[in-house]
């Protein structure tokens, strides 16, 4: 991962996308200026806390101003990196990734889904919502000559170490990965883990802890 991420905490990394998800409802409604309270009480972090995270990146309030709702977003959309376009592909055409390059949100984060690669023959020369579904013997060549930087890992467990691998042979430099294993990458890739199971037995142990 890069010195630039690893000089701030992951949970503060972690928090922005949540201010971030506030200030959008906000600014839907009109709201043109928001003290550290007032999203303290919308995300449940405190006010010190709010600032001290924002303040991490120089701060951009103004006492007894608060925040510019705006411009609190924009500033954050650069921390994040929103204001970048990432050429992105999808591994794994199945149901996770069909339903991946179907939803559109992840344009508007700057993640611009390409193409989405395949070994089922049946399949390959398709499209999803208007994205081609390739070959994933025609991956390297393609991820090269298109300057993708992200990958997102659809594919079953057993075959996503091989396609990651293939990934960090031809350059890519950000890996999503939705396949269930353990691997570790170089130091030039940034790769996340999503586990939604780890999630679900989370909520599981919630009800259990509340209801039964
Ligand atoms: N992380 C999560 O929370 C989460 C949730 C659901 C599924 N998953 C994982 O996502 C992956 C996909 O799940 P799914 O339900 O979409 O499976 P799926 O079987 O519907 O789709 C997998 C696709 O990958 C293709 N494929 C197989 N080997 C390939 C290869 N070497 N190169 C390119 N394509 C290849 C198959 O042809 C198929 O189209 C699995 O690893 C699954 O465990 C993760």
């Amino acid at each position: 991962m890069s010195n630039k991420t690893n000089r701030v905490s992951e949970t503060v990394i972690r928090r922005l996308p949540i201010y971030h998800r506030y200030l959008t409802d906000v600014i839907e409604k009109g709201v043109e200026r928001i003290s550290s309270s007032e999203l303290s009480n919308l995300t449940g972090f405190t006010a010190s806390q709010i600032r001290q995270d924002l303040n991490n990146f120089g701060g951009f309030g103004q006492q007894g101003y608060g925040y510019n709702t705006i411009d609190l977003r924009e500033q954050i959309d650069k921390i994040l990196g929103m204001d970048h376009v990432y050429n992105t592909v999808i591994v794994g055409a199945g149901r996770l990734g069909s339903a991946i390059a179907n939803y559109n949100e992840f344009k508007e984060n700057g993640f611009k889904i390409q193409a989405l690669f395949d070994s089922n023959p049946e399949i390959v020369g398709t499209e999803i919502d208007s994205i081609p579904v390739i070959s994933v013997d025609k991956m390297e060549e393609y991820i090269q000559n298109k300057n993708i930087d992200v990958a997102i890992i659809t594919v079953p467990r057993e075959y996503a170490v091989d396609v990651i691998n293939r990934l960090i042979e031809c350059g890519i430099k950000g890996i999503w990965n939705f396949a269930p294993i353990d691997i570790s990458v170089p130091d030039n890739v940034v790769i996340e883990n999503i586990r939604l199971n780890d999630s679900l037995l989370k909520l599981s142990y919630y009800l259990k802890e509340n209801f039964l």
